[in-house]
């Protein structure tokens, strides 16, 4: 793992849009089409923003998220809706979005044709990832009912995901889809943070999910 500290968070948004949007470029250089994954929650659009107006050949990327909470997009709580707001505007409108929800009452029903779609644009070329103060990244949360089977080696693409701290009913892509990304970051802000990313450094990804996919991540914080 490698990990950069930033004097502030303004500074580390638009430091890793900028990498994020490089990694991108050098992706489209190599093949036809690349793929970027990002996560939901709070602490992404800052990024989301300043990635949205970046020049790149958008029309042949394709976003996917990391994780979505099950509700449909008109939901506050839809990851979906974030990146809609907030990336997939100016320039990076251009760019094909594959939602991870299904109008189906429980996410089981959907999970393996969302799979299905997902599968032809792996491997994730450049990832962006979050993490929780109880060390979860994606939707891999430290004593969700179905945390061991995605982080099996064998894991299907996409997994439904049930946790004390997650609120509603969630899907999440498994930890070796997102290990087995090009690229991968992390980012996190906050003392709170700082001090669960250095306690999960003695963790096994059972109790600390984030260490599932720290390998070859570069972890980015600011205060
Ligand atoms: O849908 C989600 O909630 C995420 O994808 C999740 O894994 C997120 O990245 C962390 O919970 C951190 O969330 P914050 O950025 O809001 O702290």
């Amino acid at each position: 793992m490698k990990f950069v500290d930033y004097p502030d968070t303004e500074l580390m948004m638009f430091d890793l849009a900028d990498m994020l949007a490089s990694e991108l470029a050098a992706a489209l250089r190599q093949n036809d089409a690349a793929c970027l994954c990002v996560p939901g929650g709070t602490t992404p659009g800052p990024i989301f923003d300043v990635l949205s107006g970046v020049k790149l050949d958008w029309d042949r990327v394709t976003v996917l998220l990391s994780d979505e909470r099950w509700v449909p997009e008109s939901h506050e709580r839809s990851n979906a809706r974030l990146v809609r707001q907030r990336l997939l505007t100016g320039r990076a409108a251009a760019a094909t979005f594959l939602p991870l929800y299904a109008d189906t009452p429980e996410p089981e029903a959907a999970v393996e044709a969302l799979a299905e779609a997902i599968t032809p644009h792996l491997p994730i070329d450049v990832l962006l990832l979050g993490m929780g103060a109880d060390m979860h990244t994606a939707s891999l949360f430290p004593g969700a009912d179905r945390l061991a089977e995605a982080l099996d080696d064998d894991a299907p693409v996409v997994v439904p995901m049930r946790a004390p701290g997650a609120g509603e009913p969630r899907v999440t892509l498994s930890a070796p889809v997102l290990a087995g990304a090009m690229s991968a970051h992390v980012v996190i802000t906050g003392a709170e943070k700082r001090e669960a990313l250095e306690r999960s450094e003695d963790l096994p990804p059972e109790e600390a999910p984030i260490r599932a996919v720290l390998a070859n991540a570069t972890v980015h914080w600011a205060p």
